[in-house]
C-alpha cells in the first residue's frame, strides 16, 4: 500500500518508520531544511532521535507529491490539533485520510471528526489512537493501537497499513468515543503530573524522613485517574460515544499510559508546575506539542455547554491560567463535598 504521513514530529516519524518494513511509505514535512537533515542523517534527530529512518523510507517537503503519493492508498495527518484543519483542506475529495492528533480544536472546540465534517466532508476519515509513546514504537516496542471511523473499510485499511506482529490495531466504529478519550486523557495527565510532582518536591525537601509527607501520594494517583476517567465518561456519552470505548485502548488505556509514564509531554507539563515553573517556559522546555494545554479550556467549555461536571479538568485550566496554584488545586479536588461515586 502507498502511504504518506503529513507531519514529521515524534508520532508521524515513528509510525511511518514501523509502516516502512511493508509499505510504499512517504513522509512529509512542512520544512525543507529538516527534511534535507534527515536525508543527510537518516534520522530525525529534533523530534526522534532513538530511531534510525529505513532506507525505504521516503521523504519530502512537497506536501502535493506527498498527497500525490498516496492518493489511491492512505494518508495519515501526524500534525498538532491546530494544523489538522488546513491538511484536510488540502486533500483532495475521495481521499481516504486518518488522522494521530488527540485534543479538540482551540477556538471552535470541536473534535476532529467534527472539523472534517465542515472542513472536508468529501473525504473517507478517521482516527487512529491508544496508548502508544512514539519513542517506543519507533523502538519496535509492542503496542496497540485503535483505528476508528463511520467507514469500516477506512478502519480495516488501517490495520492493513500498521497492524504487524509487534503493533496490534484494533478497530472501532465509535470515532466520538475514541476522539474524547484521545483530547480528555491529556488534560488528566497534566493533573496527575501536578499531584505527583507535589509528592516528588515534598520527598525531596525530606518531609518523607520527618514523618510528615503533607503531600499528594499514590492514593490520590488512583483517585485522579478513576475519577478522571470519570469526567471522560460523563463528557463522552453527552456528546454520542459509546461507553465501552472508554474502557477500552483510547479511553481507559491512554489514561493510564499518559497519566503515569514520564515519557508524556502532558504529564510533564503538570510535573513542572508543580514546581511553579511558568507555562511558557515549560512549553519551550518541552520541545514538543503538549496537546492538554490547548485542550483543557475547550474541554471545559464543551463541558459547560451539555452540563457536564469536570472538576478535575476545570481545576486543570485555572493553574494553566495562573488562577490557582498546583497544591490548591489537588486541595481543592480532594476536598470536594462528599458525593455518591457513580
Ligand atoms: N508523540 C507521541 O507519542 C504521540 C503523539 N500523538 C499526537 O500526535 C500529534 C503530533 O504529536 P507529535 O508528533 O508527538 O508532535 P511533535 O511535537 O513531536 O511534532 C510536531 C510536528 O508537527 C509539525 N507541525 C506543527 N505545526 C504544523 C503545521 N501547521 N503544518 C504542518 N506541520 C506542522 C512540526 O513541524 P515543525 O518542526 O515544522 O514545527 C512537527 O514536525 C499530537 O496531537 C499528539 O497528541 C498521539 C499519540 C502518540
Ligand atoms: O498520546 C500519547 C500516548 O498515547 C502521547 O502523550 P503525550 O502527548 O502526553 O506525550
Amino acid at each position: 500500500m502507498k502511504i504518506s504521513v503529513l507531519g514529521a514530529g515524534a508520532w508521524g516519524t515513528a509510525l511511518a518508520i514501523q509502516a516502512a518494513e511493508r509499505h510504499e511509505v512517504l513522509l512529509w514535512a512542512r520544512d525543507a531544511d529538516a527534511v534535507a537533515a534527515m536525508r543527510a542523517a537518516r534520522r530525525n534527530e529534533r523530534y526522534l532521535p532513538e530511531a534510525a529512518l529505513p532506507a525505504a523510507l521516503q521523504l519530502s517537503a512537497d506536501l502535493a507529491a506527498a498527497i500525490a503519493h498516496a492518493r489511491e492508498g492512505l494518508i495519515i495527518i501526524a500534525t498538532p490539533m491546530a494544523a489538522l484543519r488546513g491538511m484536510l483542506a488540502a486533500l483532495p475529495a475521495g481521499a481516504r485520510c486518518l488522522w494521530l492528533c488527540k485534543g479538540f480544536e482551540a477556538g471552535t472546540g470541536l473534535l476532529g471528526h467534527e472539523i472534517a465534517r465542515e472542513a472536508a466532508p468529501a473525504l473517507t476519515v478517521g482516527i487512529l489512537s491508544g496508548p502508544s509513546f512514539a519513542q517506543e514504537v519507533a523502538l519496535g516496542q509492542p503496542t496497540a493501537l485503535v483505528a476508528a471511523s463511520f467507514d469500516a473499510a477506512l478502519a480495516q485499511a488501517a490495520v492493513e497499513a500498521f497492524h504487524s506482529e509487534r503493533l496490534r490495531v484494533y478497530t472501532s466504529a465509535d470515532p466520538v468515543g475514541v476522539e474524547v478519550g484521545g483530547a480528555v486523557k491529556n488534560v488528566m495527565a497534566i493533573a496527575v503530573g501536578i499531584a505527583d510532582g507535589l509528592r516528588l518536591a515534598a520527598e525531596a525537601r525530606g518531609d518523607a524522613a520527618q514523618n510528615r509527607l503533607n503531600a499528594p501520594g499514590l492514593n490520590a494517583r488512583a483517585a485522579l485517574i478513576t475519577r478522571g476517567l470519570a469526567e471522560m465518561l460523563r463528557l463522552g456519552l453527552a456528546l454520542g460515544a459509546r461507553t465501552e470505548t472508554f474502557m477500552g485502548l483510547s479511553g481507559m488505556g491512554d489514561l493510564v499510559l499518559t497519566a503515569t509514564g514520564d515519557l508524556s509531554r502532558n504529564r510533564r507539563v503538570g510535573l513542572m508546575l508543580a514546581q511553579d515553573l511558568a507555562l511558557a517556559d515549560i512549553l519551550r522546555q518541552l520541545g514538543h506539542v503538549a496537546e492538554g494545554v490547548y485542550s483543557a479550556p475547550t474541554v471545559l467549555k464543551r463541558a459547560q455547554d451539555r452540563g457536564v461536571d469536570m472538576p478535575i479538568t476545570a481545576a486543570v485550566v485555572a493553574v494553566l491560567e495562573g488562577r490557582l496554584g498546583p497544591a490548591a488545586a489537588v486541595d481543592l479536588l480532594m476536598g470536594r463535598q462528599a458525593r455518591s461515586e457513580h
